[in-house]
């Protein structure tokens, strides 16, 4: 058991919507002022997992979840090497945390990486806001003295929107590296990282996959030095639209018919690469219980999710595109948003959920198996 601190958790905060709706608690982690898109998370468990997405890049991520911080944190379950969420908003933080494997509590770890949170929210209060507006910028302070509210709102104002957002080269690796394969290698697959979940090359390397993670700068050349049987790309933060470079290399690996695979925005990247639109959602999906249904076998799978953004592709029938005919493979139930893309005529496939994570648990995991199958049956 390891017992929190929880210096910081008398010290006034404030969260403040750029609609003006605002709402006061306490100081939770760091102390000071952050600013992002409020989105919420349904996800009851996986908070580390959640905080170390690089996708949450720029958003203040706002916990359904009323008790969050039970288990701490530990050192396996993190997916990048940092947090990345620019604020954290939860209703009742833990007092302890309890677990076989957590070496510090969650609140501390929030302070050790400056990371501004506030506790104490009506989180119920505010996600129902959000499902009614839509996400929005947000900002939270804490301290003694808070500035006056008009202060506030017009930072909040002025910081950056989502939409037309390019991060992914703020979060992807400097340099390339490998993952090995678990067991006798079987494939090299290039995989570029638009901010890659660490769990991503692991299920590849669980398949005998030998993955070399390249960062989002690397060009066609780079992708085929590696000798790639298959090539993958990863989620992401930011908006789709700006993705032109990472669109670009698709279309390259499309015209060379190399097995593909995109996971979230390596699935909007894929659609843009085919000629759809991709649109920002209203409040976006996020959590660890979004029913999901592969259209080629009528299953339903219970998926993690988070994303902002989606494509626009037509449900009722395959499209013509440059690179042959494309359907929509998969389907949210909960809003018929398009959750996943395959190409019919080469051997290319995505989904906007995560098949790395264990939602389902294991539901989601034959979409690893599909990539395995397409490198082989590009071998045959
Ligand atoms: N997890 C992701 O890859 C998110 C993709 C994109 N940034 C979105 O919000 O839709």
């Amino acid at each position: 058991m390891t017992t929190s601190t929880r210096g910081t958790a008398k010290i006034p905060a404030v969260l403040v919507l750029e609609d003006g709706r605002t709402f006061r608690g306490r100081a939770y982690g760091a102390v000071g002022e952050t600013f992002g898109e409020a989105v919420f998370s349904t996800g009851m468990t996986g908070y580390q997992e959640t905080l170390t997405d690089p996708s949450y890049h720029r958003q203040i991520v706002i916990m359904t979840a009323p008790h969050i911080g039970n288990t701490g944190v530990n050192d396996e379950d993190s997916e990048s090497r940092r947090i990345w969420v620019a604020g954290y908003v939860v209703r009742d933080p833990a007092r302890l945390a309890s677990n076989w494997r957590a070496t510090r509590t969650l609140d501390d770890e929030l302070v050790a990486q400056h990371i501004v949170g506030i506790s104490g929210v009506d989180t119920r209060a505010l996600t129902r806001h959000l499902r009614e507006r839509g996400a929005m910028r947000v900002g939270i302070f804490s301290g003694e003295a808070l500035p006056d509210a008009g202060t506030m709102l017009a930072k909040v104002r002025q910081a950056p929107e989502m939409q037309g957002a390019d991060l992914a080269e703020q979060v992807t690796t400097e340099q390339a590296y490998v993952v090995p394969a678990i067991g006798t290698k079987q494939f090299t697959v290039a995989a570029i990282d638009l901010g890659i979940k660490g769990m991503t090359p692991h299920r590849m390397a669980e398949r005998g996959i030998e993955v070399h993670v390249l960062p989002a700068t690397a060009t066609v050349e780079d992708v085929y030095a590696v000798s790639p049987d298959g090539v993958f790309f990863s989620n992401g933060p930011g908006d789709p639209a700006t993705a032109d470079h990472a669109v670009s290399v698709m279309r390259g690996v499309l015209e060379r018919r190399t097995p593909l695979f995109g996971i979230c925005f390596g699935n909007q990247i894929l659609g843009r690469a085919l000629g759809f639109g991709t649109y920002k959602l209203k409040y976006g999906h996020r959590g660890i219980n979004q029913p999901v249904q592969d259209r080629t076998t009528g299953k339903v799978e219970i998926t993690a999710q988070n994303h902002g953004f989606a494509v626009d592709a037509p449900l009722d029938k395959a499209s013509e595109t440059p690179y042959g005919r494309a359907e929509v493979s998969h389907v949210g139930l909960n809003d018929n948003v398009v959750e996943g893309l395959r190409l019919l005529d080469q051997p290319a496939f995505s989904v906007q959920y995560h098949p790395e994570a264990a939602a389902g648990p294991h539901d989601a995991a034959y979409l690893f198996d599909r990539f395995v199958s397409l490198m082989e049956g590009q071998r045959a």
